[in-house]
């Protein structure tokens, strides 16, 4: 199973190792023409903004989408996450706009631009040590979105369907058992698809 991680800006060497950990092939993604070979594909925290410009300058909204649009996994942490809403507080554009969520941008405040917590997730069996930094939050969901874990009332973990997202990193401890959940997640799509 290959997995790829958007390598345009951000935590890309961290994804790819929690991936060979979980024990799936990490690829870094540099060039649209690469989604081809993945059976998933993960977007990285970073900054946004950054991310979006870049996704545009080397033509990946389209190449992401139609990729997503076939039943192909996609795995969005942090930044990864606010790129993959379908809205986001405050007028900005949406850049994917692929997951039926709203959300807000540095939710937690200047107070508290970075901490980590245990975080029980829905079909994890374990709590998971989350690493939150200048985190988003889901401030709305979908009919189709499922919420797998929140953090005092707010939603930071939720799924629709083929889609994963998170406000926290989980590449940056050695817990993969985020990225095992996402394997999971492909591994029955491709029975689905068989
Ligand atoms: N760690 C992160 O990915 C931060 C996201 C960043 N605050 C943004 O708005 O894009």
């Amino acid at each position: 199973m290959k997995v790829g991680v958007l390598a345009l800006q951000g935590a890309v060497a961290e994804h790819i190792r929690s991936i060979e950990s979980a024990g799936a092939e990490g690829v870094t993604v540099k060039h649209a023409g690469q989604l081809d070979e993945l059976d998933g594909l993960i977007i990285p925290g970073g900054e946004s903004t950054t991310i979006g410009k870049l996704m545009r300058k080397y033509e990946f909204i389209d190449a992401i989408r139609a990729f997503a649009s076939h039943g192909k996994p996609v795995f969005g942490t942090c930044a990864g996450l606010i790129v993959m809403a379908k809205g986001i507080e405050g007028g900005e554009e949406a850049h994917l706009g692929l997951m039926d969520i709203k959300v807000s941008r540095n939710a937690f405040g200047r107070q508290r631009e970075s901490f980590e917590t245990d975080l029980e997730v829905k079909g994890l069996s374990e709590p998971l040590r989350a690493v939150f930094i200048r985190a988003p939050l889901i401030t709305g969901v979908g009919e189709g979105v499922e919420v797998l874990s929140t953090y005092k009332d707010e939603i930071v973990t939720a799924r629709q369907g083929h889609l994963l997202v998170s406000s926290f990193h989980p590449e940056l401890t050695d817990d993969y058992s985020l990225h095992a959940y996402f394997l999971e997640m492909i591994k029955s799509n491709d029975a689905a698809v068989k």
